[in-house]
């Protein structure tokens, strides 16, 4: 452009400036030429002006534009700016294409008037051209690298929006993290105040708890008080009761001797009378109520020669040395015995029979029934309270037989406290094996005898139950009614006192039905029966009024008294309960017993 200025700016001016030239046809000529190169200089310089004002606001503008997109990041602007870019870039194109075509034209022009000097010129403007060309090309590449450039900033701008997009995600997850933050921070709030409270509370309780501790202190330190008080109380109560027990054990001992010198007293061998009630007519019996209460009873006799063979009708006073009415019970009959079963820890024998008639009673006073038990259980029972009071060691051992035709059974054979149970439900006959009586010198010894120990009183009632059952079932085998044999039931007290053994000992005899067999129909085994139970019945009150007269006793002549020979020393003691039946019908039977009862005593019947 430059170029273009330099060399055709001094030509036009010299020939408009010169009248003359201007005057001449050739002039004219010329001057017609100097006039188009001036206004082809016109051109130019318009056209080099026009590209200039265009390449600076372009520059400007691309300038203002890009500071426009980084400053304010807006795409809208950006895209306003690029379309006003691309309409300033047509309209530059348009008016090059315009100014190009009046260029094409002049320059057609100029060829269409040749000259050397105008060819020159001409020339000198094609090259003018032609560097204009080659400027508008590099002008263009400039502008297709502006608008790569531009492209380069719209995927710039188009990444920028996209990361808007993401950090737009970002903000509303912050704002979201933000809300979330709010709420728990108010939770935290709530729970710091729900914490407070709490504290509160707490503060409240433990204030409560240390006023509580405090008042139990001074409790426990009056309690203190009050036990230091009572423990001084009780070690005076302590010596007291110690002086005391001294006492007592000097006033138990004092109370076993006179016990002892009662029963000793009583005598050795006793006598009791057991009347059994009945619905039926009645044997007329008074108990009278005297000095003799309790050892008298009298009865009437009912047309019938007294038991002395004497005369009828008559009121009979007998003495015994106790006497039950029909009104007294199972627990009035151990009481009386009691003190003797109490013995058999001082390493006493004790022996308790029962006699009478069949239906009299025996088995009910010795055994009795679940409803009312009688001595035998009853002694067990007392036996083993007596066992948990001592400090000694002590072993309990039973034995139960039978004597029948004058051999003895063992109803306990093969028995085994472990077994007891099991042999209470048993129900089929017992054949009890038999044992021989061994005599060494003064004692009786009964071979293969079993003998059970027992070790609580829930045994003891298992061993009743057997004993009861067993019998029973016996019964069945060597007789028809139990009332046909002595059962005899032994129970053994064994103390370990000092490294020295003490034994005592309670049987319990429920003798033979003492009736007299009448009929002389009956079968040879029924008479062989009678025969034995008689003589044994014999021998025994044979004992008992020869050891009362003071005579000789003889225990051989029955296994009976055989092997009870040993209950009959010493200060051992004897009972014999006279069971009797109040019911009129039995009255022969009932004045036999009274008979056997007088005769054992030893005390001659009484007649008004
Ligand atoms: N004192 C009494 N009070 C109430 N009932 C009694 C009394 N004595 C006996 N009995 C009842 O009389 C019945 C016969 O008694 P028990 O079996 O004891 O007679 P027993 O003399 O043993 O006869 P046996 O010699 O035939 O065995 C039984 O039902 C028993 O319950």
């Amino acid at each position: 452009m430059q170029f273009v200025k330099n060399h055709l700016t001094p030509t036009v001016k010299r020939l408009n400036d010169d009248p003359k030239v201007a005057k001449s046809p050739q002039n004219k000529k010329t001057l017609t030429k100097v006039n188009n190169s001036n206004k082809q200089q016109n051109l130019e310089s318009k056209f080099k002006s026009k590209m200039n004002e265009l390449y600076l606001q372009d520059q400007d503008q691309l300038c203002a534009a890009s500071l426009d997109i980084v400053q304010q990041n807006e795409d809208r602007k950006t895209m306003k700016a690029m379309e006003s870019m691309k309409n300033q870039l047509t309209s530059y194109s348009q008016e090059r294409e315009i100014m190009l075509d009046e260029i094409k034209k002049l320059k057609e022009q100029l060829n269409a008037q040749p000259t050397s000097e105008y060819a020159k010129k001409s020339l000198i403007l094609e090259k003018s051209i032609e560097m204009l060309r080659k400027a508008d090309l590099e002008k263009s590449e400039q502008l297709q690298a502006k608008e790569q450039n531009l492209q380069e900033l719209q995927k710039q701008m188009q990444a920028f929006n996209e990361s808007q997009g993401f950090i737009n995600d970002l903000k509303n997850q912050q704002i979201e993290a933000q809300k979330n933050q709010a709420e728990l921070k108010n939770q935290i709030q709530d729970q710091i105040r729900q914490i407070n409270e709490l504290q509160k509370v707490i503060n409240e309780k433990e204030y409560q708890h240390t006023q509580f501790i405090q008042s139990q202190q001074q409790q426990d330190f009056n309690y203190q008080q009050q036990i230091q008080q009572l423990q001084s109380q009780i070690n005076e109560l302590n010596n007291l009761l110690s002086q005391k027990s001294s006492q007592i054990s000097e006033d138990f001992e004092l109370i076993k001797k006179l016990e002892y010198q009662i029963q000793d007293l009583k005598g050795k061998i006793r006598v009791c009378v057991r009347v059994r009630p009945t619905q039926r007519d009645k044997i007329q019996f008074q108990f009278p109520d005297s000095f003799n209460y309790r050892k008298q009873m009298n009865y009437q006799t009912q047309n019938q020669r007294g038991v002395d063979g004497r005369d009828a009708n008559k009121e009979v006073q007998t003495e015994f040395d106790r006497v039950f009415n029909t009104k007294e019970n199972q627990n009035d009959i151990f009481d009386e015995f009691s003190p003797l079963v109490g013995q058999i820890f001082d390493g006493y024998k004790t022996l308790i029979f029962a006699y009478g008639q069949s239906g009299s009673g025996k088995t009910y006073t010795q055994y009795g029934n679940p409803e009312a038990p009688g001595v035998m259980p009853r002694a067990l029972e007392y036996i083993f309270s007596k066992v948990e009071a001592i400090q000694n060691q002590v072993e309990i051992w039973v034995q139960f037989f039978e004597i029948y035709n004058d051999k003895v059974f063992d109803l306990l054979a093969d028995q085994t406290c472990e077994n007891l149970k099991q042999s209470a439900v048993e129900r089929k006959p017992f054949e009890a094996p038999s044992c021989k009586v061994q005599i060494i010198g003064e004692t009786v010894k009964l071979q293969g005898l079993n003998q059970v120990r027992i070790h609580n009183i829930e045994e003891a009632m298992d061993l009743v139950d057997v004993s009861q059952q067993r019998r029973k079932t016996s019964a069945t085998v060597l007789n028809d009614t139990s009332s046909r044999s002595h059962a005899i039931f032994q129970i053994h007290v064994e103390q370990i006192i000092k490294g020295q053994t003490l034994k005592g000992s309670l049987t319990i005899v429920d003798l033979a039905g003492s009736e007299q067999i009448q009929n002389a129909n009956v079968d040879e085994k029924r008479k062989e029966e009678s025969i034995f139970i008689n003589k044994s019945l014999s021998c025994l009150s044979n004992v008992f009024i020869n050891i009362k007269s003071g005579g000789h006793v003889n225990y051989r002549d029955s296994t009976l008294t055989k092997v009870l020979q040993e209950y009959f020393q010493g200060n051992n003691k004897v009972v014999m309960v006279v069971c009797l039946n109040e019911d009129a019908g039995c009255y022969q039977e009932t004045l036999n017993s009274m008979n056997f009862a007088q005769r054992v005593r030893g005390v001659s019947i009484n007649r008004k």
